[in-house]
């Protein structure tokens, strides 16, 4: 194993696709092909069980296109135990594939606490073996070492909410202290984690959430913070484009990794794809759907740089 940026970087450079796939799996939006008898199901075994199938099918469809995949852990978290024995097979039936893998929990506690989280999460005898973990920064910088401690000695990697895609996040984020929005103060402290951690491509191994439906910020984060990756969310169903997060990527097509969950793993469901697959072809929606996403940020940002 490398350094987590480099492992990213490298696999971001091999694929020429700074793209992310969010394994964000709804019952209620799974193809009628796989639920079966199952729709009216409240049993979360047989949920659970309906997940590891349509994640592996999804990471069928993609692993050969992509860097990397981010399971959201609440999406297993709500099914209880067995929701999260399937998080754990995800994860692995994912790094079997060759695919890097961003676990999505967005942590935090105290630093006696934290310490659990982050050895659970990425410690050597984690029971989860995920690539990477998104981390809170609102409990301050004790709540942030013992994760990068642990990455470190991990050749893991965290990505720390910095700036977030949802319209509420402004609520605290953009509060201006000290003449600075607080996105900024919290920006400024992650780049120094980033340049602490920093691989041979120059970017740390911690980076920085920051969304694709502020496309100002995400340039002028690009800026301030020049040795920190970017995880941008909000590509596709939250309304972001390749144009908005165009500014994530330096002059070498490198920086930043888009994530895009439902526009992709649900493609089935949505134009052009309903029409064009019949619905037992689900698969070939979701490979399609990547395709098209990588076409787009090619063709709109410096990461068409990166093709051979
Ligand atoms: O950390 C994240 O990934 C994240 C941060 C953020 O600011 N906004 C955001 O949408 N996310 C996650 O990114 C995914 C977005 O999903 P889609 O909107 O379906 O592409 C979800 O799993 C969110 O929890």
């Amino acid at each position: 194993m490398a350094n987590f940026s480099d492992r990213l970087h490298d696999a971001i450079v091999r694929t020429a696709a700074p793209v992310v796939v969010g394994l964000d799996p709804r019952f209620e939006s799974l193809p009628q092909t796989l639920l079966g008898d199952h729709r009216g199901t409240h049993d979360p075994k047989v949920k659970a069980g309906l997940y590891l199938v349509f994640c592996r099918e999804v990471i069928d469809a993609v692993y050969q296109h992509v860097p990397a995949v981010k399971p959201q852990s609440a999406f297993f978290e709500e099914l209880g135990p067995a929701g999260m024995i399937v998080l754990a097979e995800v994860i692995q039936y994912a790094r079997e594939k060759g695919l890097l893998v961003i676990l999505d929990a967005k942590r935090n506690d105290i630093g006696s606490t934290a310490t659990a989280y982050a050895k659970g999460m990425l410690g050597p005898n984690s029971p989860w073996q995920a690539d990477c973990l998104t981390i809170s920064p609102y409990l301050g910088d004790d709540s942030l070492t013992p994760f990068v401690e642990t990455a470190i000695a991990n050749e893991a990697g965290l990505f720390c909410l910095v700036k977030t895609s949802n319209p509420g996040g402004k609520m605290l984020q953009d509060l201006v202290v000290d003449d600075q929005p607080i996105y900024r103060h919290v920006g400024a402290y992650v780049e120094g984690l980033a340049q602490q951690t920093r691989g041979n491509c120059g970017f740390g191994a911690v980076g920085a959430v920051v969304g694709a439906t502020y496309p100002d910020q995400l340039s002028e984060l690009r800026t301030a913070m020049p040795s920190t990756w970017f995880l941008v969310p909000g590509y596709g169903s939250q309304g972001g484009g390749a144009k908005d997060v165009a500014g994530g990527f330096n002059e070498n097509g490198i920086g930043s990794i888009v994530n895009n969950s439902r526009g992709i793993i649900f493609a089935y469901s949505r134009e052009p794809f309903a029409s064009k697959y019949e619905p037992k072809q689900w698969q070939r929606a979701v490979e399609d759907a990547t395709l098209e996403m990588i076409a787009d940020l090619q063709e709109h940002t410096t990461a068409g740089k990166l093709k051979g």
